[in-house]
């Protein structure tokens, strides 16, 4: 079977990944690979050398001549940033426009400046562009850090402005699988969801595992903090959330992995999305608030 290609070899200090100008963070034999773009965590290397995420590679990207002054397409894959909308549950464009917009180093230096750091910050916050869609004045910040056999991420958004706004928000994580086929996931049993693919009927989950045989877009409502990933057979990767509400599984199946243009088409083999969402209702802060979620992965020792 044909993986698809990683950016583990890919990584010099302050290269661009598929045109993509990204930062490097390292810990001990653990490196991961951020994007300027949506701050976006394109590439997580565990303590065995393997490669965690999945990025496609034909994946389509902001014009970096462009910057800021348009809404460039959406990275495919590893840990895009949905806000201040999830999917298209809402009048905005799907997932909302950050994922689309080049995001700044917390200090505003160099991307390359982080190389010796195993942490990352980066923020975003409104301006012209984003207010035309949706006026609010908003902060958002990113926190990635690796170690120790794990990938940390925080997000945090803050109502700075003097009136009240409410989100939806997702870390879309796309973890690389080696077969689909040979992947659980456990620790949905008994929890309800809804089915995307299904026009979103309410259901609950009677299997212990849940396998990925075809198409797969789910909305849990409530999980566990806790969810373990098995391929072959053998616990693979802990997955916990906190601060968000939800989560959403998905992955295209054979029929719309064809219909995506920036996806080869036997790639939904290797990938499964295990996202960390408040997607079906949202969040308020009041002028002053802030919002905390995170998502951790592990492992397993
Ligand atoms: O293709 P995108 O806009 O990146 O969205 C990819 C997918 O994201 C989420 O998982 C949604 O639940 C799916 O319905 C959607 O197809």
């Amino acid at each position: 079977m044909n993986n698809p290609p990683t950016l583990q070899n890919m990584a010099s200090s302050n290269e661009e990944i598929y045109g993509i100008p990204t930062m490097r963070i390292k810990s001990q034999e653990e490196q991961a690979i951020i994007a300027a773009q949506g701050a976006q965590v394109l590439s997580w290397t565990d303590p065995q050398g393997r490669e965690r995420l999945y990025l496609s590679p034909q994946t389509l990207h902001l014009d970096p001549a462009q910057g800021n002054k348009s809404f460039g397409p959406a990275i495919r894959g590893g840990v895009p940033v949905c806000f201040p909308q999830f999917s298209d549950r809402g009048p905005l464009m799907k997932h909302g426009f950050v994922r689309s917009r080049i995001w700044d180093t917390a200090d505003g230096s160099e991307l390359s400046t982080a190389d010796s750091a195993s942490s990352s910050l980066f923020r975003f916050a409104d301006d012209e562009g984003t207010r035309a869609h949706w006026p609010h004045c908003f902060n958002i910040q990113l926190h990635a850090e690796i170690g120790q056999g794990q990938l940390r991420i925080r997000l945090q958004v803050d109502n700075p402005g003097d009136a009240p706004f409410s989100f939806t928000v997702a870390l879309h994580t796309y973890l690389r699988v080696a077969d689909i086929r040979q992947t659980s996931l456990f620790g949905l049993q008994g929890v309800m969801f809804e089915d995307a693919t299904k026009g979103m009927q309410k259901s609950v989950q009677q299997e212990e595992a849940l396998q990925i045989p075809d198409e797969t877009d789910r909305v849990y409502l409530n999980p566990p903090e806790k969810l373990s990933l098995h391929e072959g057979g053998k616990p693979s990767l802990i997955i916990e959330q906190q601060g968000f509400f939800d989560t959403v599984v998905w992955n295209p199946g054979p029929e719309k992995a064809r219909a995506l243009p920036d996806f080869p088409d036997g790639d939904w083999l290797h990938m499964l999305c295990v996202e960390a969402a408040c997607a079906a209702r949202p969040v308020t802060l009041q002028p002053g608030e802030s919002w905390t979620g995170s998502q951790v992965f592990t492992v397993p020792g």
